[in-house]
């Protein structure tokens, strides 16, 4: 298509011909579509019909299952063709909409002809597959479109660097095959765009931001430069959205070795999850698997004991009165979440590898099979120079060795008599179906009745040793629970001084078989360390979000559990609410990320809020200074002082129904406890119509929420009402972390009740960036 395309006429013309041919591509894909379909259903109906199942004799079996083998991989190349073919057509449907997003004229250096080229979520080629009707954002030469604004400009690709003129930079809103505008702009990405983009009401779930990445956001989402990409930024400056952009990027990058089965999020609670779940489909790409780390240690932990998760140990301690034992219950916390404590275990596992390991008794119908001694005998009589896990999977080997002679040896015991007496006609007739085909190929040489009672005892007996061995090779012989409270029993070289009570605390936390938050990384990394570490290998790629959450000690213990995969790690620090990353060290801690493998970026620009809202909430902080606001303008911040309970209530509903008036669509009060909100709720909920959002939440829609701080992290709010700031509440100093996430979750109002005095955060806060009323 070459024509002179400045105008707008000339632009339009340009998206219906690209509209007639994605509509003529779809057309082809459903045809083939169906045809695929009508298989697969075919080869569903017909699968037992197209094999032949014969299992008279081995080689007929070995036949009948090549033969199912061949059917059923077949029906698989159908379904995957078939779902393959249903993405295409999404996305075709979705450029048939809205083709793409921009477009830059790039002339190549040495080079008359201008290209140029237009940007959309995927890419497409012209009839005869030679030109790029429109390029995926993905692209290399697409970088040229975040990173630079018309003049001279280069991009990067496999083969090099190119160097050229950009002249022209062109956005685009085009919906339903129209456009809506378009202009030309002198910028790297045009502000009016991104506050069109900002200036709308928030979804219950976040969008993509492909039309309007950042230079910055740009360099996060594109760099491969190395295994662990540290990322902080501000609250609100797109480090969520840009990881997500960052998950397609890598998508598109190595589309031959890497799908969305090989990448994991880690998010902070499954309100998130949800939250962020339309942004890869958005794209045309398939969601990434998505965990919190207590899902994950959950799994791990099983149910033996009862696990205290983050959000409970943060409510314990946000409602805990300053004193001695909140400074103890943190001191504990933040020592078992350091590399100290992991150096501490590490040197226990040291002195394990030579004695004092731990075995349970293999025991089997309520008597001893194999003594703890005998285990730990064989153990440390293995050569100490092989590493102790190895040695541990050779002990595991032996006990199995030793289990099966036993099960052989049991078969001939009185109980197995007993037991055989008893069982029903199904076992009887499935022995008997087995002796006639061994009968048929030993001819007349088998004795029925000895045969049936062999088989049956060797059934009976494999099936009660199958749990023993099960176990054994689970590695619980080992006798971790014991071994874990023993690093709070022994004598260690540097402790903490107040060591005697952390150790007082967790052992009697044990003995009840709960399990701290704090303990349950240090207790599984012993555990895998014993018993052989439990690798992903399959996960390449972790994102983990909210990385201020995370202890160094996380950070070791999930390389340690994907030892293969490259990490994002996208955090601020400003939002540190868990006890053990509060004015302490956690993951994104750039001394942890000092080497070639590390590359550590910053964010400072903050997008969410309006630069009204950000002029208050970056004074809350120490560091806030560095904190620069998209110039999107909006209402200064309300803060409402009043003197009774009932008044405060009765203004908090006042104020949620103004702001639903005045058109928002989605507004939380946040309050910092989840009791707080429960008791909120159950006092307001008559009055208004309001949800109550809780750690077990897993959705929510547009409308008035009731939320407590520490989930209100990750997601945002048309408006935001905190509920009391009050200055026995927001009143120590580590809660300023959390006041600072809460009132940041606001996009376009923000309004800080307090009932009696404001809350010291504030003093600090300039009054002219606020208005203030008293009640
Ligand atoms: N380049 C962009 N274009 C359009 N919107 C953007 C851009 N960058 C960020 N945003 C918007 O800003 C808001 C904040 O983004 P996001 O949640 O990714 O920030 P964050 O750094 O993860 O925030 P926090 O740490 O506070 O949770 C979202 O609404 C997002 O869509």
């Amino acid at each position: 298509m070459s024509q002179n395309l400045d105008s707008k006429e000339a632009e339009q013309q340009r998206v219906n011909h690209i509209r007639s041919h994605v509509g003529k591509e779809i057309d082809a894909l459903t045809k083939h579509d169906q045809k695929t379909k009508s298989e697969i259903i075919q080869l569903r109906k017909t699968f037992w019909e197209d094999v032949t199942v014969n299992m008279d004799n081995p080689e007929d079996a070995a036949e009948s299952i090549s033969s199912i083998k061949q059917q059923s991989e077949l029906l698989g190349e159908r379904e995957r063709t078939h779902g393959q073919m249903d993405k295409t057509i999404h996305t075709l449907e979705r450029l048939k909409g809205s083709p793409y997003f921009g477009r830059i004229d790039f002339r190549e250096e040495g080079q008359d002809e201008v290209q140029s080229i237009y940007l959309g979520i995927s890419s497409l080629l012209d009839e005869e597959q030679k030109d790029f009707l429109i390029h995926d954002w993905r692209a290399p030469i697409s970088s040229l479109y975040y990173d630079f604004a018309p003049g001279e400009a280069y991009y990067t690709s496999p083969e090099g660097t190119t160097e050229g003129e950009m002249t022209k930079k062109r956005q685009f809103i085009i919906q339903s095959g129209q456009i809506k505008s378009m202009f030309d702009t002198g910028l790297t990405i045009g502000d009016d765009l991104l506050k069109e983009v900002l200036g709308n009401e928030a979804n219950s779930q976040m969008k993509s931001i492909v039309a309007t990445i950042q230079s910055e956001q740009n360099q996060l989402i594109r760099d491969e430069s190395s295994r662990y990409l540290v990322v902080q930024g501000a609250a609100g400056s797109g480090k969520t959205s840009a990881a997500l952009q960052r998950a397609a990027y890598l998508l598109y990058r190595h589309i031959d070795t890497l799908s969305a089965k090989n990448m994991m999020l880690f998010s902070p609670n499954p309100l998130f999850n949800s939250y962020v779940a339309k942004v890869l489909p958005e794209l045309g790409e398939d969601n990434m698997e998505q965990t919190t780390f207590l899902q994950y240690i959950s799994k791990r932990l099983g149910t033996t004991y009862e696990i205290e998760d983050a959000f409970m140990q943060t409510e314990k301690l946000l409602t805990l009165a300053e004193g001695p034992q909140y400074e103890s219950e943190v001191s504990g916390i933040r020592y078992k979440s350091s590399l100290a404590f992991k150096k501490m275990i590490d040197d226990y596992l040291e002195r394990l590898s030579n004695e004092g390991l731990l075995f349970k008794q293999v025991r089997f119908r309520g008597e001893i099979l194999i003594e703890a001694s005998r285990i730990s005998a064989y153990f440390y009589s293995l050569d100490r120079t092989i590493p102790l896990n190895n040695r541990m999977k050779l002990t595991a080997e032996w006990l199995l060795i030793k289990l099966t002679r036993l099960e052989k040896l049991e078969r001939s015991n009185g109980w197995v008599e007993d037991e055989i007496e008893l069982l029903g006609v199904d076992a009887y007739q499935e022995v008997q179906k087995e002796y006639q085909v061994e009968r048929g190929l030993e001819e007349d040489t088998f004795d029925e009745a000895k045969y049936e009672r062999q088989k049956l005892a060797e059934k009976l007996v494999a099936k009660q040793f199958k749990p023993l061995k099960n176990a054994v090779k689970k590695m619980n012989f080992i006798h971790v629970d014991r071994l874990f409270k023993n690093v709070f029993k022994q004598s260690h070289s540097s402790v903490p001084t107040d060591w005697n009570e952390i150790c007082e605390r967790t052992l009697e936390q044990l003995d009840e078989k709960k399990m701290l938050f704090e303990d349950v990384t240090p207790y599984l990394y012993l555990k895998d360390r014993l018993g052989g570490v439990k690798a992903n290998h399959v996960i390449q790629h972790v994102f983990i979000d909210e990385a201020q959450d995370y202890s160094p000690f996380q950070f070791e213990y999930l390389k340690l559990i994907y030892p293969a995969a490259n990490m994002t790690i996208l955090g601020d620090v400003n939002q540190a609410v868990y006890a053990q990353s509060q004015h302490q060290m956690t993951m994104l801690d750039e001394s942890l990320h000092t080497d070639k493998q590390h590359q550590v970026m910053t964010l400072n620009k903050s997008y969410r809020s309006t630069k009204q809202i950000v002029d208050l909430t970056k004074q809350i902080i120490t560091d806030g200074d560095r904190i620069e606001a998209f110039n999107r303008k909006g209402d200064q911040p309300l803060v409402v002082s009043v003197d009774h309970e009932q008044e405060l209530d009765q203004q908090i509903i006042q104020e949620a129904l103004r702001l639903k008036e005045v058109g928002h669509l989605s507004i939380a009060i946040i309050t910092k406890t989840a009791i707080e909100s429960e008791e909120l709720y159950d006092r307001i909920k008559d009055q208004v119509p309001v949800k109550l959002l809780t750690k077990n939440s897993h959705e929510f829609e547009r409308g008035l929420h009731i939320v407590p701080s520490y989930l209100s992290k990750g997601i945002e709010f048309d408006a935001v009402i905190v509920h009391d700031a009050s200055t026995h509440v927001y009143k120590q100093e580590h809660e300023r972390t959390l006041f600072y996430t809460v009132c940041t979750r606001a996009m376009h109002e923000l309004v800080i009740f307090s009932l009696g005095k404001m809350t010291t955060f504030l003093d600090e806060v300039s009054q002219d960036v606020y208005r203030l009323v008293r009640n």
